[in-house]
């Protein structure tokens, strides 16, 4: 069994799935991380993992950039590789001035300037929640780890070069501590299919503090903190 994305065949993935948005960070950690690791798909490039960590089996596999993306891979994973839970572990630029490069923001909720919810005709708004379940787990983690994290609200935007340049301040007017491109689609889809989905986020740059960005390896490889997280609630 495949999908015209994932050559991969039922059983080759596990229950719970780490998915950052580039497939050489899911290389990097499944190389780094996992036992007994093997290559589950390659289509595309968009590398999966599966093996151990501490004996339990988890996969990793990236997501690519951006909501459609992480749409077809998620809705995959839960729907044909009997998926419960995805964790994504991303990038973002912070929007709030407390929160530094590097600082991990595991996410509550996402807000969207995308049309992703229109799918669904609800007579309002939906508002895309991560699993309460995991999101526990991951705050005890993080504060076993004494690792620096904000726990809250975030926006998943359709676009990085944003012609308003002044639109992330309004999100931060409302709370929002970092901008990323991914999360509202994932958690809709959990929801709408009755999966769970959470996201950590490593701050790799900032919009309203002059602060040095990290280099594209730097967000390949270094994000340790969140990824140990992941890796322990799997
Ligand atoms: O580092 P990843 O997980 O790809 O996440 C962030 O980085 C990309 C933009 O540079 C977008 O995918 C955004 O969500
Ligand atoms: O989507 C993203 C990811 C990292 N940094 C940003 O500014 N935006």
């Amino acid at each position: 069994m495949a999908t015209p994305h994932n050559e991969a065949s039922k059983g080759d993935f596990a229950k719970t799935v780490l998915m950052p948005g580039d497939p050489l960070r899911a290389k990097y950690l499944a190389k780094n991380y996992l036992d007994n690791v093997r290559q589950v798909n390659g289509v595309r490039g968009m590398l999966a993992y599966t093996g151990t960590y501490k004996g339990k089996e988890v996969s990793i596999m990236g997501s690519g950039m951006g909501m459609p993306s992480i749409g077809i891979y998620s809705y995959e994973l839960y729907t044909q590789y009997d998926v419960e839970n995805i964790i994504r572990i991303g990038s973002a630029g912070s929007i709030n001035k407390d929160v530094h490069i590097r600082d991990v923001i595991i996410a509550q909720g996402a807000c969207t300037d995308s049309a992703w919810a229109h799918q669904y005709e609800l007579p309002g708004t939906f508002s895309a929640i991560s699993s309460y379940d995991l999101l526990e787990k991951a705050v005890c983690e993080a504060k076993k780890k004494q690792i620096h994290y904000h726990v809250g609200n975030i926006v998943s935007s359709d676009l990085f070069y944003h012609a308003d340049v002044e639109a992330s301040g309004r999100w931060s007017n409302v709370g929002c501590l970092a901008v990323e491109m991914e999360s509202y689609a994932l958690f809709a889809n959990a929801a709408y299919l009755g999966k769970k989905a959470l996201t950590l986020l490593t701050i790799s740059d900032s919009l309203v503090n002059d602060e040095k960005e990290t280099t594209a390896q730097e967000r390949e490889r270094t994000f340790t903190d969140m990824m140990e997280v992941a890796l322990e609630i799997a």
